[in-house]
């Protein structure tokens, strides 16, 4: 089992980057792994704070979190012979700096600029290969350093999407009970019950998260943390990713313009609900208090492309057994499904 040596969030953490470094024991080149936007809202801060520290810096931006990306990472790393990688953004840059630095054998740092998604301190990485989604074991970072200030800067969009990326959980356990009972897959009750913990926590203080707030943010960072550690004491990415998740890694696939991850995550987690048999209405509320999206429209989506995703979710990761089954939803299903639960009109 492999979790952070230290989970550090405040306001201004960002400006203690070198110094932790230091405490660390880190030594050297440092290579941060950053996307364009996210370099200049943190990247570069990280840079200078590593400096003050005495230590050697160098950038990559990545955009996407495709295999292509990881090797430049690690031609990156290679050519500056950086003793360390930091992941400077949303979760592809720290997917990329996490995959890029376990395959390197070096230390990484995560430093989230958005509290968007569960991957912020967990030992997995979900990259793009040949045009579909594989997760990857990956090591844990050393440490995570979330500068509330940024993270509360940041369009509340993100945060919305990690709350929508942990309710999702929900769904996760479901089906993890769902495979371990009918396709004798082995579960882990303690990973099981915090990821469930988890889920319910944000959906009971649903209520409490709102815009501008820094108590918000420190709730869904702790969230975020929590279900990272759920799957790290999985071993796998199960106890946060279940047919909710196939959903939206499909949607990436065949939609025009995708929504965020988590967004995509907390629609599907309302018609997986349903199609467990479970409170549905209750997820819905819970993301709607939150103000995430709940329907095509608000994802910006079209219908059908919500029904293909639907009805092909089962093609993704076929490994992982879920309540879609190992078959084509028939189109009919998928369209009751998605009008039951309002997603469709
Ligand atoms: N490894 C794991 O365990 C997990 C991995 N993931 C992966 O993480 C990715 C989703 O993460 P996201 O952060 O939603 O995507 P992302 O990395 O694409 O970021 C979303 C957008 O937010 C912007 N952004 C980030 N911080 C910002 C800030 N402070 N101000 C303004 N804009 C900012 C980025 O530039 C980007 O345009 C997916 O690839 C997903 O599969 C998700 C959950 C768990
Ligand atoms: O997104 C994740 C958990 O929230 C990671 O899971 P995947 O295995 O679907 O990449
Ligand atoms: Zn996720």
């Amino acid at each position: 089992m492999q979790l952070p040596r230290n989970v550090i969030a405040g306001p201004g953490a960002i400006e203690s980057v070198g110094p932790i470094c230091k405490t660390m024991r880190l030594k050297g080149r440092a290579l941060i792994v950053t996307g364009n936007t996210t370099k200049h809202i943190a990247g570069d801060a990280v840079a200078e704070s590593l400096k003050r520290s005495g230590y050697d810096v160098g950038f990559i931006v990545v955009e996407d979190a495709t295999v292509k990306s990881v090797q430049k990472a690690r031609k990156a790393a290679r050519e500056m012979k950086a003793d360390f990688l930091l992941g400077v953004g949303g979760g592809k840059s720290i997917d990329i700096a996490k995959l890029a630095s376990t395959q390197l054998d070096l230390n990484f740092i995560s430093v989230p600029t958005a509290a968007s998604h569960d991957g912020i301190a967990s030992s997995r990485a979900s990259i793009i290969q040949n045009g579909r989604s594989v997760s990857r074991q990956a090591e844990a970072p050393l440490c995570v350093i979330a500068d509330t200030d940024i993270i509360m800067k940041s369009p509340y969009r993100l945060l919305a999407a990690g709350c929508g990326d942990i309710i999702s959980n929900y769904t996760a356990v479901l089906d993890w009970r769902l495979a371990a009972r009918l396709r004798n897959v082995y579960i882990s009750e303690y990973s099981a019950a915090l990821s469930e913990m988890t889920a319910r926590m944000v959906i009971d203080y649903a209520h409490q998260i709102k815009p501008g707030l820094e108590e918000s943010v420190r709730l869904v960072v702790k969230a975020l943390v929590s279900s990272s550690v759920a799957m790290s004491i999985a071993g796998s990415s199960a106890p946060a990713s279940g047919s909710e998740h196939k959903f939206s890694h499909m949607l990436d696939q065949i939609a025009p313009k995708p929504a965020l991850h988590g967004e995509q995550c907390g629609v599907g987690t309302i018609m997986m609900t349903y199609l467990h048999g479970g409170d549905w209405q209750r997820i819905r509320d819970a993301l709607k208090t939150i103000g995430a999206p709940t329907t095509a429209k608000e994802l910006g989506i079209g219908e059908k492309y919500i029904i293909e995703a639907l009805m092909k979710a089962h093609k993704v990761r076929p490994e992982r057994y879920t309540i879609l089954g190992d078959k084509d939803l028939p189109y009919d299903a998928a369209v009751n499904i998605a009008r039951t639960t309002k997603v469709i009109e």
